[in-house]
């Protein structure tokens, strides 16, 4: 049986494919390369290098491997840049997921996972953990984009022979311990790596998105989940069901918040590095605290984290960020080729 990963170049789909081919799994990549590379893909999964809409190369790869479960990583990650350009994030999140869905279905293979996000939820009423059940008010087209799928998969499960884990990933953060594979992502925005790169002095600054957050420092609260246990739920995710496990949607965050000043700290602390920090306007799309009630996937997914520390997260996303300072010029002229010659 092989597993499907797409976007298993990109950050979270490369810890993916790793831990699967850890596990014994054989792999088959899907990635456009448009903001993962080649490089991040481990060497012992097949790699098809196209798009998730292309529905004729889908078919393609269902009928060239016997793949039993899709995860689905491949899509597109900005809030800020969801608000700038709405439709490329309908296309790329909704309309391409709904081809995936679909030759899913056709090449009669049943269990898929998807890369959902607490961007679904919004601002809620109380400052508490955020449950499934909780009334969703995304805030941006990409928390939007990505609760129309998880609508699609609903609808689709109710009526064919498909069943499906939409995991809601909180914020991503951190790096392999076995340092394989980490965030490598070109002009970052998420916190951790920006601050990480304004530690080795690849970034003159950070900005703090907004100062009058109601929290208690005023600025912006998350729940960061180390990558290594959120691919430990994925792999519990396809466990779940290739057992027979029903529709399922789940948090996947810690339950702990930190704010923006919380995290420029420790990385001060665990860098040993200073760095200028400017204090910016609310960012679009931004709210102001998310964090997980994670009940759910530790009950129906036996999830249990074993990296959960902030401090943890940002050593290992230091260590990765000073790891590719000295990744050296071949590499990338090495990855610039690969792309140009498919
Ligand atoms: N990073 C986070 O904090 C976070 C939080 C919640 C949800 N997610 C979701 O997790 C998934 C992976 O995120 P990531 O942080 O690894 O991002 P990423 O940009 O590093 O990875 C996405 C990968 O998908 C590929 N891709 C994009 N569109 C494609 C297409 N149409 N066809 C084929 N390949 C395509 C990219 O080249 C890249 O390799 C995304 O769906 C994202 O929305 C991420
Ligand atoms: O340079 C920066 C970057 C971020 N922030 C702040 O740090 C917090 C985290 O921002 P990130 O950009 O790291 O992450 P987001 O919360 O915007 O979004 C991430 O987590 C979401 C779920 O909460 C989505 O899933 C999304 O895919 C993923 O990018 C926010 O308060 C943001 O305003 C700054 O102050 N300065």
């Amino acid at each position: 049986m092989t597993v499907l990963v797409t976007g298993g170049a990109g950050y979270i789909g490369s810890h993916m494919v790793w831990s699967l081919l850890d596990a014994g799994e054989a792999v088959v990549v899907l990635d456009s390369l448009a903001t993962g590379f080649r490089w991040a893909i481990a060497p012992e999964a097949r790699f098809y290098f196209g798009h998730v809409g292309d529905r004729a190369l889908l078919a393609r790869i269902f009928a060239e491997n016997d793949i039993d479960s899709v995860i689905h990583f491949a899509g597109s990650a900005i809030v800020s840049a969801s608000v700038a350009d709405p439709l490329a994030y309908y296309e790329n999140n909704t309309a391409n997921t709904r081809t995936l869905i679909a030759a899913t279905i056709d090449a009669g293979v049943c269990n898929f996972v998807f890369s959902s996000t607490a961007a679904v939820y919004g601002t809620q009423d109380t400052p508490d953990p955020v449950k499934e059940t909780a009334t969703l008010r995304p805030e941006s087209p990409y928390g939007r984009s990505k609760l129309m799928s998880e609508m699609m998969l609903q609808d689709a499960a109710a009526a064919q022979d498909f069943r499906y884990v939409a995991l809601r990933y909180f914020n991503v953060a951190g790096a392999d311990p076995l340092g394989r594979a980490g965030q490598s992502t070109a002009g970052a925005t998420h916190l951790i790596k920006v601050a990480c790169e304004a530690a080795l002095g690849k970034r003159r600054n950070v900005d703090v998105f907004g100062t009058d957050y109601p929290t208690a420092d005023g600025t912006g609260i998350r729940d960061y989940i180390h990558v290594s246990d959120l691919v430990a739920a994925h792999r519990n995710a396809l466990g779940y069901l290739r057992s027979g496990g029903e529709p399922l949607v789940t948090n996947c965050g810690y339950g702990e918040g930190f704010s923006v000043l919380q995290v420029l700290d420790t990385v001060r602390q665990i860098s040993g590095r200073d760095f200028r920090i400017d204090y910016a306007p609310r960012r679009p799309g931004d709210a102001a605290q998310v964090v997980a009630d994670p009940s759910v996937a530790r009950m129906k997914l036996d999830w249990v984290p074993t990296h959960a520390s902030l401090e943890h997260i940002i050593q290992s996303a230091y260590d990765w960020e000073d790891h590719l300072s000295r990744k050296n010029s071949f590499d990338r002229g090495e990855d610039e080729w690969l792309v140009a010659s498919g």
